[in-house]
C-alpha cells in the first residue's frame, strides 16, 4: 500500500499495476483505486510535469467516476477534482477513442457510476497486463462476464474480425437463474410483515419500516427496492407503499390474502425444493418415504396449511361452483373440503343445496377460525374422518377438489371406488383439478409436476386419463369445463350398476 500522501496533494508513490492515492484532506485516510484503463493515461499525464492543482477531489460523483474502480474510506474526501481541466489535458495528450468504440459499463463503486470502456483498448491487444492473455484476445470483457454484449463486427465476426460473433445475450435465461431470489424476497417481505405495515401506515421511509419490522435499515432498504422491482411496492417521495396487488393479496388480512400461501411456500416448499435433485434421481416414492418419517404436524403448521389452502380456494371457489349448473343436486359432500370455502360458494350459488365438508380430524378441529361472522349457515356441516378408512357421508353429489393429483394411481382408484360405491345411480361426481394439456406447457406457466414430486406421491393427469379413471369406477357422461386459469372441472354421473 502506498504511504499516505501530503494532504491536498496528488502523490502517486509507485507505478505498479494499480495506482493508489492517499487523500486525507479533511477526514480519515482515504484510498482511491483507479481503474486500470485510466492508469496509463494518468501516468502519462503526471509524467508530463503538469501540476495537479487541487488534489483531494476529482469529480468522482460525476464523470470522474470513470477513473475510479473503488474508494476505501470517506467518499466525500475524494469529491472536488478539477475534472474539466483534467479532461482538456487528456484531450491534448491523446487522441481519444471514437464515441462508437465506447460502451457504458456500470461499476459498483460508491455511489454506482457508469463508466465508458474503450473496446479497442480492452480486447485483443494484450496491452492490459492485469487481464493476462489466453491467446484468444478476450481481455476484460470476457473476464467480467459481459463479453456477449460487445457489438459484433460485420460478417458475423467480433469487433476485430478474429472469430465468431457471440450468441445473443441470454437475458431470459439469466432471469430464470435469478428467479429464485424474487420468490424468496417476496416470502421474506411477507414473513417480516412489510405489506401489513405498509397497508396500515404507508407510505413510509425505509428507516421507519425497518423500525416497525425490527430489521436492519440497509437490509430493509434492499428488500424494499427488490419488491419495487417485482411490482409489489411503489417508491414515492414520501416513501414506500403497497401496490394494489400487495394490499389485496400479500397483506395477511383480507378475504383474498395469499400471505399464508407465501408463508407455507417459504416454510415448507422452499426446503422441499432443495431436495429436488434427489427426488428427480430417486422418484417420488423415495422422496416421500423420507418425508413420511417427519413428526406429526403441529397446530401452527396445520393452521398455516389451512390458511394457504383457504387463500387459494377463496379465489377459485365461485368459478368451480358455477362451472356447471348443479341446481339438480340437494346434498353434496366435499371430500377434503378443508376450511369450507367451496362449500360456502356452493350454498351461496344454490339455495337448496346442503354441503357436508369431510376432512381429517386435525383440520376440522380448526374450521371455526375460517367461518366469517354473520355468514354462517346451517346448510354447511363439518365431519371429521379419513376418506380412505371411514364411512363417507351420504350425498347426491361428491366433490373432489384438488385431491386426486396428490395421490398415486392405486390410492386414486381406492378413493374413487369408495365414492362410487356410496354414490347412488344418477348421483354426480365433481372433480376439480388442473388438467395436464397434450401440448407442452405455455412458456411461463409451470406445471405443478415438480412440486408434486418433492412433496407427494401424486402427479398431474390429462383429460383422457381422468375420464378413463371415472368411467372405470362407474361414472359416465364425463364433461369438462374450465374454471379460470388454474383449475378445470369435470362432472360425471353415476351409472346404474349393470
Ligand atoms: C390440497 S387440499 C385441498 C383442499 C380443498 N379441497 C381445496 O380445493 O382447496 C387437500 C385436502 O384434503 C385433506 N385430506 C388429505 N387426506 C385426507 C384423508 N385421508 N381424509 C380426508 N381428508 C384428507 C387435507 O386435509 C386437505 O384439506
Amino acid at each position: 500500500m502506498c504511504p499516505a500522501g501530503r494532504a491536498g496533494a496528488f502523490q502517486p508513490q509507485s507505478q505498479d499495476a494499480q495506482l493508489d492515492l492517499e487523500v486525507s484532506e479533511f477526514h480519515e485516510e482515504t484510498t482511491v483505486k483507479f481503474s486500470e484503463l485510466s492508469e496509463e493515461l494518468l501516468w502519462e499525464y503526471i509524467d508530463s510535469g503538469e501540476p495537479m492543482d487541487k488534489a483531494g477531489g476529482y469529480g468522482i460523483q460525476a464523470l470522474g467516476g470513470m477513473l475510479v474502480e473503488h474508494v476505501r474510506g470517506d467518499f466525500l474526501n475524494v469529491v472536488g477534482f478539477p475534472l474539466n481541466h483534467f479532461c482538456k489535458k487528456l484531450v491534448e495528450l491523446y487522441s481519444l477513442p471514437r464515441r462508437e468504440d465506447l460502451r457504458r459499463v456500470k461499476h459498483d463503486s460508491i455511489p454506482p457510476v457508469d463508466t465508458f470502456e474503450n473496446l479497442s483498448d480492452v480486447e485483443g491487444s494484450g496491452s492490459d497486463p492485469a487481464q493476462g492473455d489466453d491467446g484468444g484476445g478476450h481481455g476484460r470483457a470476457e473476464a467480467d462476464g459481459d463479453r456477449t454484449q460487445a457489438p459484433a463486427g460485420p460478417q458475423g465476426t467480433d469487433s476485430h474480425g478474429t472469430g465468431e460473433s457471440p450468441p445473443p445475450f441470454p437475458a431470459g435465461l439469466l432471469e430464470l437463474i435469478d428467479g429464485f431470489k424474487a420468490s424468496k424476497a417476496l416470502f421474506v417481505a411477507c414473513k417480516l410483515n412489510v405489506f401489513d405495515v405498509l397497508k396500515v401506515d404507508g407510505p413510509l421511509k425505509a428507516v421507519d419500516i425497518a423500525g416497525k419490522i425490527d430489521a436492519s435499515v440497509c437490509g430493509t432498504e434492499r428488500l424494499l427496492d427488490v419488491c419495487v422491482a417485482l411490482g409489489l411496492l411503489e417508491k414515492t417521495d414520501r416513501g414506500y407503499r403497497n401496490t394494489e396487488l400487495a394490499d389485496v393479496h400479500l397483506a395477511s388480512d383480507g378475504e383474498y390474502s395469499l400471505h399464508s400461501l407465501a408463508m407455507h411456500s417459504n416454510d415448507h416448499f422452499w426446503s422441499l425444493f432443495t431436495d429436488l435433485e434427489l427426488a428427480v434421481r430417486e422418484g417420488a416414492s423415495a422422496a416421500f418415504g423420507r418425508k413420511a418419517e417427519e413428526p406429526v404436524q403441529s397446530k401452527h403448521k396445520t393452521l398455516q396449511f389451512m390458511r394457504a389452502m383457504h387463500g387459494f380456494a377463496m379465489l377459485t371457489a365461485r368459478q368451480v361452483a358455477t362451472a356447471f349448473d348443479l341446481s339438480q343436486f340437494t346434498s353434496a359432500c366435499d371430500l377434503g373440503g378443508c376450511t369450507g370455502a367451496l362449500a360456502r360458494a356452493l350454498t351461496q350459488e344454490y339455495p337448496r343445496l346442503k354441503v357436508t365438508v369431510f376432512d381429517l380430524p386435525e383440520v376440522i378441529e380448526h374450521v371455526t377460525c375460517f367461518q366469517p361472522e354473520g355468514r354462517r349457515t346451517d346448510r354447511i356441516s363439518f365431519m371429521p374422518g379419513d376418506f380412505f378408512k371411514d364411512d363417507l357421508p351420504e350425498a347426491d353429489l361428491y366433490i373432489l377438489s384438488r385431491i386426486l393429483h396428490e395421490w398415486p394411481d392405486d390410492k386414486v382408484c381406492e378413493l374413487l371406488s369408495r365414492v362410487s360405491s356410496r354414490c347412488k345411480p344418477g348421483g354426480g361426481i365433481l372433480v376439480a383439478e388442473k388438467i395436464l394439456e397434450d401440448k407442452p406447457a405455455a412458456r411461463g406457466s409451470l406445471p405443478a409436476s415438480l412440486n408434486l414430486l418433492v412433496r407427494t406421491q401424486g402427479r398431474e393427469r390429462g383429460l383422457p386419463e381422468y375420464r378413463g379413471l371415472l368411467e372405470r369406477h362407474g361414472f359416465r357422461d364425463v364433461r369438462l369445463a374450465h374454471a379460470g386459469d388454474r383449475l378445470d372441472v369435470m362432472l360425471g354421473t353415476r351409472a346404474s350398476p349393470p
